[in-house]
């Protein structure tokens, strides 16, 4: 009994998070001291050492001695995170911990760890505050096995900060616009392939999905995929991508597994690695004639401070697609969803559009639609209501820091701390009215608003809190790319709304929409069939 209260100890202390350790403590202790015993004896022994160390662990949890132990949560969910692991894997994680919110309060406890609903101030206090905040160990996944850390696993502020310029100068004002000839380009390669289908079924979903890719091939890498012109993903780049980011999401939630991250044959993830390898090495080696994202950290006067190496440039370049790709496909997806779901919000939006391009004019000027409002509104609602990043990122209370007090709560040091950021866009608090719909008009400004209802009520009576609108995270490590994805989506909700109209199949039930969707850290999705009809003259 004392070599697994030993072992139980040195997990509560240290939770060590080495393979070797885990294999002393849970396979050496045991089988060292039933050495002498027959085989099946000692595997009784392996089995028993195991049980007690996770029954301790379950009475601890459980105990009042535990120090989120006032803190209310779901009775699986305290035992351990494994639960959460299996909710990942069933894929509406964001929405059990959304009910267990409204079942328990704004501060839940899963495991060792706090989810904060509503507390938008817990995640800006929290995220700005250097001191004890840090990433949980979970990152460690973000390194290579070369050794190079992608910039959202840098745990060191200072150097994370370096890491971050050449993605800052890379979405300057001006560098946004050396993309503007990419975007131009690959839109309208997207519009022409759609009207070679006009009036056929397609899945939208996997076109936005191509587009999106073959976009970040040429502003990371100045490099043709090749998917939009090929109607598919011949190389199977989206579904290794997507197979990484699955396997990434289960792990999250058992840190202590994150070690053997490294040991799982995830074949995907590292062709991904080496794909991007390739395009960065090929990139730099023959130059580009476009303005891209890899020249702020290859050839940029500003480059050589980050101080990165070429290791952790390929590592950021396979960044950029993981990180820029199917978050930004998922948002457009999405905005078509709520333009079938509700016509008279698309008819809306598109008299904006017409009325801004009226014949003659091209849509795709950069210029203008950043000044649309319900272009802007809708976006922003389809961000809010599905944001492609549900899910709570992680940060953990730093060891040795004594723990922290954050908007009067205690959290202990080594506490994981989530905010997840489809609860927090729902809560009425910070959105209302109907803070589950979906209702573009929370975003214009004007002195009385006509609900769906055809209820009219005065700006005193919405509550549209824009710092609590986070679908791009928060503080020093939020989104790099925040500013590109913004122009992106602009541009193509804009000149696909010009030149087509969207149906729904009459087979297809729209509520499998939602029901599809994945939460995977990133929301991965099913499919959107849709009918495209092109407008008259456009
Ligand atoms: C709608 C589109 C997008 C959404 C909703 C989104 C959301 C996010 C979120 C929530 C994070 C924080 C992750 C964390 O804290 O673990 C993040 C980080 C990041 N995103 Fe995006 N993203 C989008 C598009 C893009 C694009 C187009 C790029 C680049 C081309 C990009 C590059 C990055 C990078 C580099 C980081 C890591 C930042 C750091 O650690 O400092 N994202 N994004």
């Amino acid at each position: 009994m004392r070599r697994v209260q030993a072992c139980y100890l040195i997990y509560k202390q240290f939770e060590p998070n080495h393979p070797s350790i885990h294999a002393v403590l849970l396979l050496g202790m045991p089988v060292l001291l039933a050495r002498q015993l027959p085989v099946l004896q000692q595997i009784g022994a392996v089995a028993s050492h195991w049980g007690l160390i996770l029954a301790l662990t379950a009475l601890y949890r459980r105990s009042p001695f535990h120090p989120l132990a006032k803190f209310p949560g779901p009775t699986l969910g305290k035992l351990s995170k494994i639960y959460v692991a299996y909710l990942t894997a069933r894929g509406d994680l964001y929405r059990v911990i959304e009910s267990w919110h409204e079942q328990y309060g704004d501060v839940i406890r899963i495991g060792s760890c706090m989810f904060g609903w509503g507390l938008i101030q817990l995640w800006s206090s929290f995220c700005l505050a250097a001191g004890p905040n840090e990433l949980t160990f979970y990152y460690d996944t973000r390194l290579n096995p070369e050794g190079d850390f992608q910039l959202d696993g840098i745990r060191d502020f200072s150097v994370h900060a370096a890491r971050r310029k050449p993605w800052a100068r890379a979405m300057s004002s001006a560098a946004l616009k050396g993309y503007e000839p990419i975007l131009q380009m690959k839109t309208l390669e997207l519009m022409e392939e759609l009207s070679k289908r006009h009036r056929e079924k397609i899945d939208i979903s996997h076109w936005t999905n191509l587009f999106s890719f073959d976009v970040l091939g040429h502003v990371a890498f100045d490099r043709e995929l090749g998917l939009v012109k090929s109607g598919e993903d011949s190389d199977g780049l989206i579904h290794i991508v997507e197979g990484g980011v699955y396997a990434g999401a289960l792990i999250s939630h058992v840190l202590w597994m994150v070690p053997f991250f490294k040991y799982i044959p995830a074949k995907g993830l590292r062709a991904v690695q080496l794909l991007a390898a390739s395009y960065v090495q090929e990139r730099t080696s023959k130059g580009s004639k476009s303005k891209d994202l890899s020249r702020f950290f290859t050839e940029d006067e500003g480059a050589a401070q980050s101080g990165a190496t070429m290791g952790e440039i390929t590592a950021d370049g396979m960044l950029a697609i993981i990180a820029g790709s199917d978050t930004t496909s998922t948002m457009l997806t999405n905005l078509w969803y709520f333009m079938l779901r509700h016509p008279e919000y698309a008819e809306r939006l598109r008299k904006e559009i017409d009325l801004t391009f009226p014949p003659g004019e091209d849509p795709l000027d950069f210029s203008r639609h950043a000044d649309m409002p319900y272009l802007n509104a809708c976006i922003n609602e389809t961000l809010r209501v599905l944001p492609p990043a549900p899910g709570g990122l992680q940060r953990t209370v730093k060891r040795g820091s004594g723990g922290a007090t954050i908007c009067s709560y205690f959290v202990p040091e080594c506490t994981q701390v989530s905010v997840p950021i489809f609860s927090v866009h729902r809560d009425s608090r910070e959105f209302s009215p109907l803070p589950d719909d979906f209702w573009p008009d929370r975003w214009l400004t004007q002195d009385s608003y006509v609900l769906p209802n055809g209820d009219v009520i005065g700006k005193e009576q919405v509550i549209t809190n824009r710092g609590a609108f986070i679908p791009f995270s928060f503080g020093p490590q939020n989104c790099a790319g925040r500013a590109l994805a913004m122009v992106e989506m602009r541009a193509v909700a804009c000149v696909m709304m010009h030149k087509f109209e969207l149906r729904k199949p009459k087979e297809y039930d729209l509520n499998q929409w939602e029901k599809d969707m994945w939460d995977a850290l990133i929301m991965l999705r099913g499919k959107l069939p849709v009918i495209l009809e092109q407008r008259q003259g456009h």
